[in-house]
């Protein structure tokens, strides 16, 4: 069964449209984050599913009961949703205990004090926190308090966990530990999340699914590894691209000749296309994007490879980011382990075309383009033979 279906969702904030029609399907079990810079409607849409905000259009399924519904104006009241909210803030009771705040929604359902004690005692080992039990949330450090929060938002066993932003007032070191223990707890309890973020790299890392938000409306809604490595438009590849997970961009014009070939021509590189040329016109302009891990290094020309400089190289002990420039154009490459290229060197760098991404430049919509493969057997003619590798 879905864990929620979103139909036709739109909520408007002070007159002004935050969320336009937003569709959306979430399966049982799912780890699904909303990923998308700041003001683009994640918490928003996190507050409509939990009920604190109405829905002006639209209809909300929870675990096949509809909870909401724009036209009939029928909104289900947040505590009855059966689900649980954990925010930025932790948001704990300051005169209470780690086990009091733990125990406070179970209790306020009127259950037997041993069952109450039981689930507490399964909520707090579950978050590797037994030991605090008796102490007060001041007496506790920020990712102590967040994990008594997730304990309170699991306690009551929902059939659907709401996390906003709930590393993001942890320091580097306990953002990454707790980025573990979420994992490990969504697998352990199998539980649908829904997780907020603009971090990227906690999309990563944590999702089964990624809904990528720009101004109110999902623009991307894929696995994380699909939505690295063919993002759909320009603009979320450049937002994937950001904050430390480089993208190189190449920008090129398509060209055909009298005899229907193809190639794009970049100011470095001339690269052969194939297809019938459906799908490209003469002139028109497009971006490439290629990841540093996509861009081989090599220390003798090949075919299709571009001469650059090396011009500053950034080892990070497992990994070498090495930068290069040729003809006013910088490419960042990554390679595996310690590099020993001195600025100054000339290397050849061959982009891996089946990885790479091209967009028209002016929709920013990825176009399919076929490649054609470089084929270095002697005597073969080949498209590539007629155009000049490099310039
Ligand atoms: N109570 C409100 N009244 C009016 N406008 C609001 C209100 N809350 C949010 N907004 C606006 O709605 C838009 C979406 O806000 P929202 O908090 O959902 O974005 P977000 O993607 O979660 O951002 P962030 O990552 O910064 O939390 C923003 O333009 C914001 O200014």
């Amino acid at each position: 069964m879905n864990a929620i279906e979103l139909q036709g969702i739109h909520v408007a904030l002070d007159g002004k449209q935050v969320l336009h029609n937003i569709e959306l399907t979430i399966k049982q079990g799912d780890f699904m984050t909303f990923l998308g810079p700041s003001g683009c409607g994640k918490t928003t849409l996190l507050r409509t599913i939990a009920g604190l905000q109405k829905a002006d259009a639209g209809t909300i399924t929870i675990s096949g009961r509809e909870v909401a519904n724009g036209e009939t104006q029928f909104h289900m009241e947040p505590s009855k949703r059966r689900l649980s909210l954990v925010f930025q803030s932790y948001a704990l009771w300051p005169h209470m205990t780690v086990y009091e705040n733990v125990a406070f929604g179970l209790q306020v359902r009127k259950l037997a004090k041993a069952v109450v004690r039981e689930k507490v005692e399964a909520a707090l080992g579950k978050m590797r926190i037994a030991e605090l039990a008796g102490r007060y949330p001041s007496e506790l450090s920020g990712g102590q308090q967040q994990r008594v929060a997730i304990a309170r938002a699991i306690v009551t066993e929902p059939d659907i966990l709401l996390l906003d932003e709930p590393l993001s007032n942890l320091d580097a070191k306990l953002r990454v530990e707790m980025r573990a223990e979420l994992k490990r707890l969504h697998q352990e309890l199998n539980t649908t999340v829904i997780y907020v973020t603009h971090d990227q790299h906690e999309a990563m890392t944590l999702s089964t699914k990624v809904a990528v938000f720009f101004g109110g409306q999902i623009v991307q809604l894929d696995k994380p590894r699909e939505l690295y490595k063919r993002p759909n438009t320009l603009q979320v590849a450049e937002f994937i691209g950001s904050a430390g997970m480089q993208m190189n961009r190449l920008e090129g014009v398509v060209r055909t000749d009298e005899e229907g070939l193809s190639w794009l021509e970049t100011p470095v590189v001339l690269i052969p296309l194939g297809g019938d040329g459906s799908t490209m016109q003469d002139g028109q302009e497009v971006v490439l994007t290629v990841r540093p891990e996509d861009i081989r290094l090599y220390e003798e020309r090949r075919p299709g490879s571009i001469a650059m400089s090396v011009s500053a190289v950034f080892p990070s002990g497992a990994e070498t980011l090495v930068q290069l420039d040729t003809a006013g154009m910088s490419l960042m490459a990554r390679v595996i382990g310690e590099s020993e290229y001195e600025p100054g060197t000339t290397l050849y760098a061959v982009l891996r075309q089946e990885q790479m991404n091209a967009y028209d430049k002016k929709t920013g919509i990825r176009m399919e383009l076929q490649y054609v493969t470089h084929n270095n057997e002697p005597g073969e003619s080949t498209h590539e033979d007629r155009l000049s590798y490099s310039r």
